[in-house]
């Protein structure tokens, strides 16, 4: 590639948590040519100035091969994806269509552009009998959002596509008009509110700050790196004990917050009880550095006051 060209990086649902620190950290490289894609208009905030937007629906084929033609893309971040995992249980269709089918018309796009898919994937392909897990763990999802995001890693492998499938782990931070929220948030608030909660201590996660999982994603654009990369966070905890830290670094009401289990807290998905990632592929090979969950809340905190400011 000569130096005057810079490389084109496009990526799917960029109005989404992961999607927006894409973008941010994209842009402050600068050293790639961004198009940010998604449903309808962007979402960022006005101060970034984000000239290139396109809206692409990606279970169109033909907006799709669009795109793909007109930019012709270096490298895809496929982050837009159903994330509800109770609605994906409610709603197989949907959740098929836009986990599942749009990917074989991104991986056909990538075919024909030679372009670098980097995939986004989930703790949830795993049954949580054996967490934490390394790359080579033996998948075994226990609802349908973790059996749709399986089917699309199988379709990334089995096609002759250059792709780096990235597994993550509840995905934690703070953007801009959000779709979704995500446990720091959803405790902070809820205490806020004087509101009791719940919060199951037998699930084990590696929660990920939004940031670091960007942070992942790039360096294997910069390694050109191939391959199944666990990119979460390092620390193993329960989402009581995420709730507890979150109270405590908010200096919020802990009396609010009641410890369950899963048998008692039910939701319409099955959740795999113990996942978490083994994260020393990512830390070799990509110099993949995430921040403790505690910093994380930190950087999280800053954000929300800037925001409020
Ligand atoms: N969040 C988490 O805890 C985890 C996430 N992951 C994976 O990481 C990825 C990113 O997750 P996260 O940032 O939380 O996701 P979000 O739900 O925040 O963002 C998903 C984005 O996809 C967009 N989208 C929905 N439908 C379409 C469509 N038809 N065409 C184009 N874009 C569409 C949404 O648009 P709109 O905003 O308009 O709804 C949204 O912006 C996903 O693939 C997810 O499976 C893996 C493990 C954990
Ligand atoms: C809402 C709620 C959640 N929890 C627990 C259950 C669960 O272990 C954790 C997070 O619950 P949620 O339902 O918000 O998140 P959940 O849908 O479990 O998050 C998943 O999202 C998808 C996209 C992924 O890919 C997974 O990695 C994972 O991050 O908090 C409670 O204990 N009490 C509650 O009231």
């Amino acid at each position: 590639m000569n130096k005057l060209h810079k490389a084109k990086i496009l990526i799917t649902g960029a109005n989404g948590l992961l999607g927006q620190k894409l973008v941010q950290l994209i842009l402050q490289e600068g050293e790639y040519e961004l198009l940010p894609s998604g449903l309808g208009d962007s979402r960022f905030p006005e101060d970034w100035q984000v000239e290139n937007w396109i809206s692409m629906d990606i279970r169109d084929p033909q907006q799709v091969q669009n795109v793909f033609d007109q930019f012709q893309p270096d490298y895809l971040i496929h982050t837009a994806a159903m994330t509800n995992v109770d609605q994906c249980e409610q709603e197989l269709e949907a959740c098929k269509d836009l986990n599942i089918n749009a990917v074989h018309h991104l991986v056909s796009a990538c075919e024909k552009h030679h372009t670098h898919m980097i995939h986004l994937s989930t703790d949830f392909i795993f049954d949580g009998e054996a967490g934490p897990y390394d790359e080579e763990a033996a998948p075994n999802p226990v609802n349908f959002y973790g059996w749709t995001k399986l089917e699309a890693e199988r379709i990334i492998e089995r096609s002759n596509i250059k792709s780096a499938i990235v597994r993550t782990v509840l995905v934690y931070g703070v953007a801009n008009d959000m779709s979704r929220s995500n446990i720091i948030l959803w405790v902070k608030e809820s205490l806020e509110q004087g509101k009791k909660i719940q919060v199951v201590n037998d699930q084990v996660r590696t929660p990920t700050l939004a940031e670091d999982l960007a942070k992942g994603c790039l360096q294997i654009i910069k390694k050109n790196a191939v391959g199944k990369f666990n990119i979460s966070g390092k620390d193993l905890l329960t989402p009581y004990d995420m709730a507890i830290a979150t109270a405590e670094y908010f200096d919020l009401d802990k009396s609010l917050i009641s410890e369950t289990d899963s048998q008692h807290f039910k939701q319409i998905a099955q959740r795999p009880m113990r996942t978490g990632f083994i994260i020393n592929k990512a830390f070799q090979e990509l110099d993949y550095r995430p921040k403790s969950f505690m910093d994380g809340i930190g950087i999280l905190s800053k954000q929300l006051k800037l925001a409020d400011s």
